[in-house]
């Protein structure tokens, strides 16, 4: 039969430890702290300059988000940002540019490990949103079960995929769908709008706006409402709503793999990557 999600996680846990062990990083890109309220940790992502996903920050994340997963004292987190300059910009593009097809495999089912393992966690997952998140960027927040976003112009967040010349993959389009529904995920996803804060309450990507300074602090309150409800009702009620789109990752992840190291090795595609990071490094203030 088809193995489920939590067959795939135990053996990609593996891979992790062993990845991380290559790196033997001295740099912490993520920072756990317990908050002020019981049972609830702060995760802060802090890959400097803007948290964008290099396969080591990926791993990092993993393998914390893994022993929170695992310590029974702790029944929610809260992830944000410690880059002043975003919350997250995605994918690093240099991780999915002018490397090689087994370099491009590596990275994307490390990228699916993250997704299935916020996906489905038993713990309440809520994100504070304290900057800028741009696609990929938009996954921990998609996966999460509650969206806090900072009031600030700056906060632009949204799949904008198809300005970069190519497509978001479905397991970051099916998230979406089933937050915001099928025609604004339509619309958002070919447009690749990035939404200003009342843009993104109003079409639901996120839960809450708030003043920047209260984000942290609406997040532990919104958690203490999320954590009155006993666990194993609620958990049994996630895994509910949410298994039928992790399987879909689940059943079609190597074809995922092949049809992403396919499509980034394209020359085109590596042409329109290297053009926009070009255009990044030039639109500095
Ligand atoms: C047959 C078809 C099958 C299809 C199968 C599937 C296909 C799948 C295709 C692939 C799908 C990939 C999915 C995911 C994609 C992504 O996530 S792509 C990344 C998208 N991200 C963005 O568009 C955000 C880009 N960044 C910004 O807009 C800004 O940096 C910011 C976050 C708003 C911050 O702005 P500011 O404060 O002005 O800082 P900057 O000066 O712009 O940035 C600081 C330095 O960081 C570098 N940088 C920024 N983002 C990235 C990034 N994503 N990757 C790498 N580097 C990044 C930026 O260039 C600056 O660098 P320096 O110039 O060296 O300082």
């Amino acid at each position: 039969g088809l193995p489920d999600a939590a067959f795939w996680w135990k053996e990609r846990a593996t891979c992790c430890k062993v990845r991380a062990r290559r790196f033997g990083s001295q740099r912490q890109l993520v920072v756990v702290e317990p908050s002020s309220t019981a049972g609830v940790a702060v995760l802060k992502l802090k890959n400097l300059p803007v948290n964008s996903f290099s396969l080591e920050f990926l791993t990092e994340l993993i393998i914390n988000l893994e022993k929170l997963e695992n310590d029974k004292t702790f029944r929610g987190i809260i992830i944000t940002s410690d880059c002043p300059k975003a919350f997250s910009a995605g994918v690093d593009l240099r991780e999915i540019c002018g490397k090689n097809p087994a370099h491009y495999t590596e990275y994307w089912k490390v990228l699916q490990d993250l997704w299935l393992r916020l996906y489905l966690s038993n713990l309440v997952l809520i994100s504070a949103i304290n900057g800028p998140c741009a696609a990929g960027g938009c996954l921990i927040p998609l996966t999460s079960d509650y969206r806090i976003l900072a009031d600030n112009p700056k906060c632009l967040i949204g799949l904008n995929e198809t300005r970069l010349g190519i497509s978001a993959p479905f397991w970051f389009k099916d998230p979406l769908v089933n937050i915001i529904g099928h025609r604004a995920s339509e619309h958002a996803l070919q447009l690749g709008l990035l939404f200003p804060p009342a843009e993104a309450l109003q079409v639901g990507i996120v839960d809450k706006v708030v003043p920047k300074d209260q984000v942290q602090s609406t997040a532990l309150s919104v958690m203490t409402q999320w954590l009155a409800i006993p666990d194993h009702a609620r958990q049994l009620t996630k895994n509910m709503i949410r298994k039928p789109t992790a399987d879909l990752l689940v059943k079609h992840r190597d074809t995922d793999i092949q049809n992403f190291v396919s499509f980034i090795s394209r020359d085109s595609i590596q042409k329109s990557l290297q053009m926009y990071l070009a255009k990044l490094k030039q639109n500095k203030d």
